[in-house]
């Protein structure tokens, strides 16, 4: 196995994974991406060397357990070879903890970094392995399938994890508004009960379907389809000003959810930057949330 000479770059997408009703299986890429850069440092220097701009910048570790720099070795592992010495450069701008896949884009971004700096990295780990790895690593694969692949996906797990792609009806974009604290997902999963009700799941069955089918061209079933019984309510006492906001948009006919594990809300929207319906959502924005409008990225892990 060799090491490329000079510098990759990679861009990953933000992701929302859930879509309201999708527990775990439903993910979208969004039109915002980080932007990673690494190469292989020449013999004789060791170790990583590392910078971020942008979020993340003054929290994320600098050593061998920035979740990118783990990605990369788990990536390297699979190859055959970890480099001793390696350069890595972040440009974040998906927001940490926000329910915006922010660790999948590190680990997506991560792994194709490391394949894109071995000769041949395509041939010996194409994309299903990587997808497998990724999924691996972050323990579901609803956001880092998007964050792959791009536009939408439903993934799942039996044995091993899977994924397939589906359309995404191009009016279809997103306004996020994003509160100034974040929640970290492994304390949203641990509001979530072991068991739920057969009529729970069974709405939520018909619902995810629908998502599907109301992205795929038929959006006026948005605001149906996205009612979600599995894990938005649960998770009211972590984030009760997405819970009180996902439920006034929704009252006002909005197909609003919580992104990912929150504490993000998203709500869909059909006329762009600049129309009416997304003006109006923006000034639903609370008070220092930031909002903005997203298309949706039918792209996933981009090198170059
Ligand atoms: N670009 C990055 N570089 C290094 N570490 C990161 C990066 N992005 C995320 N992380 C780590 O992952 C944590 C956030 O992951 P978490 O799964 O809690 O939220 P999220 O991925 O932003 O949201 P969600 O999974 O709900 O969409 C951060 O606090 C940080 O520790
Ligand atoms: N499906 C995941 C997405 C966040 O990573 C959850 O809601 O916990």
């Amino acid at each position: 196995m060799r090491f490329v000479d000079g510098p990759v770059r990679v861009s990953v997408p933000a992701t929302s994974a859930n879509l309201g009703p999708g527990f775990d299986a439903l993910g979208l890429a969004l039109d915002l991406r980080d932007r990673l850069e690494a190469e292989v440092l020449p013999e004789g220097r060791a170790g990583v060397e590392i910078t971020v701009e942008g979020e993340g910048e003054s929290s994320v570790p600098l050593d061998e357990t920035h979740l990118v720099v783990r990605a990369m070795h788990a990536a390297f592992d699979l190859l055959g070879a970890r480099p001793a010495g390696l350069r890595l450069h972040c440009r974040n701008v998906v927001p940490h903890a926000r329910g915006l896949g922010s660790s999948s884009a590190a680990i997506v971004g991560g792994v194709v970094l490391a394949r894109a700096l071995v000769v041949d990295g395509v041939a010996l780990l194409d994309d299903d392995a990587v997808f497998a790895l990724v999924a691996r690593i972050e323990g579901h694969p609803d956001n880092v399938a998007p964050a792959l692949f791009g536009g939408l996906t439903i993934s799942g797990r039996d044995d091993d994890f899977w994924s397939a792609s589906a359309p995404v009806d191009p009016r279809v974009g997103v306004v996020v508004l994003v509160p100034p604290t974040g929640l970290s997902t492994e304390l949203a999963r641990g509001l979530l009960p072991d068991r739920v009700p057969h009529g729970d799941a069974a709405a939520n069955g018909a619902r995810t379907a629908l998502v599907v089918a109301a992205l795929a061209g038929q959006p006026r079933w948005l605001a149906t389809a996205t009612r979600d019984y599995l894990h938005q309510d649960y998770r009211e006492p972590a984030m009760p000003h997405s819970l009180a906001l996902v439920r006034a948009l929704r009252a006002d006919g909005v197909a609003a959810v919580v992104s990912g594990a929150g504490p993000t809300v998203l709500a869909f929207t059909l006329d762009g930057p600049d129309g009416e319906d997304t003006r109006s959502l923006l000034a639903r924005c609370p008070e220092g949330w930031a909002g903005r409008h997203l298309a949706v990225s039918t792209d996933g892990a981009v090198v170059g």
